[in-house]
């Protein structure tokens, strides 16, 4: 028999699956959470720059929408299949339903290698995708935003041709823009921003002071360097950061802001002359009180979780602890901020996006920023207490109060019987 265990699809459904019995739900909670409500294959011919017809394969998946219209991104990847889109919509369903987003999951993407397209083809792919699902996407249906190899351009063709088919202004319709059509202010630092925000809280919840904690962070892309920068703003001394040519350390500290500059001027970490060479495997042993892994998936394993000395893991990349990892993690003592929550801070800014879209009344960075800190510490704090209350990882507390919130929505909206 082929083993399913790797299967995103499948272990999204025995996430829910076990969140149900967990929390002693009725079994038909289970029967509609473990598939998604609908779920649509398109076609996508468009022409080539060379003037030959390609068709690609689009998808794009609403896994339940109990608490409001789905939400979530759009990927452009070879590898993107009917059964990773129907994961990745199950996820945002967990995620929107954490912070209390009024939002049900989605996902979509197209099978493409945008390497291998020019831009005018990109262009033309994507405004072809917007006609290919425009009658079931909507401000009020189903939002798309960026993910893996799709960007603010990409996402301002696809309102544009959208606003075209309708004939009119639909800025609501995809978040993630570029500012001046409709996209908010803060929504570019706002994974790593969040991400030291539900960080900070649960450091507060076990007594732990973010302003004089040692931090690393292995990573120093969109995700990384906010964290790292506004650790270094919150007074924490950040001791090691990394990307993929390795690390750097200082024992004192590292100044981020010119680090910055260093990495503008030389566009790589590597020689930044006020600190050593560290590699990407030492920097996640360093004796820390906080380790934000915000690079790549599968990055604490079973071979490395036992030399972990961090405190708190707060995860901004994706899958970066695997799941033998995480009980070691967890028998060790050591909290996880999982990614579902760690790196939820871009869709809670899309969310203050589309309701600044749909207002029409823009707000300021101080504005996001306060509302976005707002929304991941209440989430975080919501999600310790289930773990207290069943003795289970922060990981699968978030199921927990993701799973009651999304039942008691289709409770009363009467779909349970
Ligand atoms: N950007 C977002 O808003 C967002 C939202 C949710 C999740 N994420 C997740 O966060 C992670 C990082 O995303 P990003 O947007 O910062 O990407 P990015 O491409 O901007 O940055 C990635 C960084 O990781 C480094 N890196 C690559 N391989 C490495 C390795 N082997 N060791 C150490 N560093 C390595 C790169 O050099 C780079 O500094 C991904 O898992 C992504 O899915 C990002």
């Amino acid at each position: 028999m082929a083993d399913t265990s790797l299967n995103p699809y499948v272990r999204a459904q025995q996430s829910f699956k076990e969140a149900v019995e967990t929390l002693g739900l009725e079994p038909a909670v289970y029967e509609i959470l473990k598939q998604p409500m609908r779920t649509f294959e398109v076609a996508v011919p468009f022409i080539r720059d060379d003037g030959n017809l390609q068709v690609f394969t689009g998808y794009r998946v609403q896994h339940n929408d109990a608490l409001g219209p789905t939400k979530g991104g759009l990927r452009f990847h070879p590898n993107v299949n009917l059964d990773e889109v129907k994961a990745l919509a199950m996820w945002m369903t967990v995620k929107c339903a954490l912070l209390e987003l009024p939002y049900g999951g989605g996902k979509g993407g197209i099978a493409c290698d945008v390497d291998q397209l020019s831009e005018r083809e990109i262009e033309r792919l994507s405004r072809e995708y917007i006609r290919a699902i425009n009658l079931v996407i909507g401000p009020d249906k189903d939002i798309p935003a960026p993910d893996v190899s799709t960007n603010p351009q990409i996402m301002a063709w696809m309102v544009d041709e959208y606003s075209r088919i309708r004939g009119e202004n639909t800025f609501g319709l995809i978040t993630g823009k570029p500012l001046v059509i409709g996209g908010s202010r803060g929504r570019v630092e706002a994974t790593g921003r969040g991400l030291v925000f539900a960080t900070r809280q649960l450091a507060k919840e076990l007594g732990i002071e973010f302003e004089k904690a040692r931090v690393a962070v292995q990573g120093f892309g969109n995700v990384g360097s906010v964290a790292a920068a506004i650790s270094h703003e919150l007074g924490a001394t950040v001791v090691a950061v990394s990307d993929k040519d390795g690390g750097l350390y200082n024992a004192g500290g590292i100044n981020i802001p010119d680090l910055l500059e260093y990495k503008r001027t030389h566009r790589a970490l590597k020689g930044y002359p006020k600190a050593e060479p560290i590699s990407n495997q030492e920097l996640l042993e360093l004796p820390v009180d906080i380790l934000f892994p915000a690079a790549l998936e599968n990055q604490i394993t079973a071979d490395n979780a036992k030399n972990i000395r961090a405190k708190i893991v707060g995860e901004g990349a994706n899958g970066p602890t695997t799941p033998e990892a995480d009980a070691i993690l967890f028998d060790k003592g050591v909290m996880v901020v999982p990614d579902v929550l760690g790196n939820a801070g871009g869709v809670t800014v899309s969310y203050f996006e589309w309701v600044q879209n749909q207002t029409r009344f823009y707000w300021s960075e101080e504005e996001v920023n306060h509302r976005l800190e707002e929304y991941m510490s209440r989430a975080m704090a919501e999600m310790h207490r289930m773990h207290e209350r069943y003795g289970v990882t922060l990981r699968k507390a978030a199921y927990l109060v993701a799973t009651e919130r999304v039942a008691s929505a289709m409770r009363v909206r009467g779909w349970l019987k």
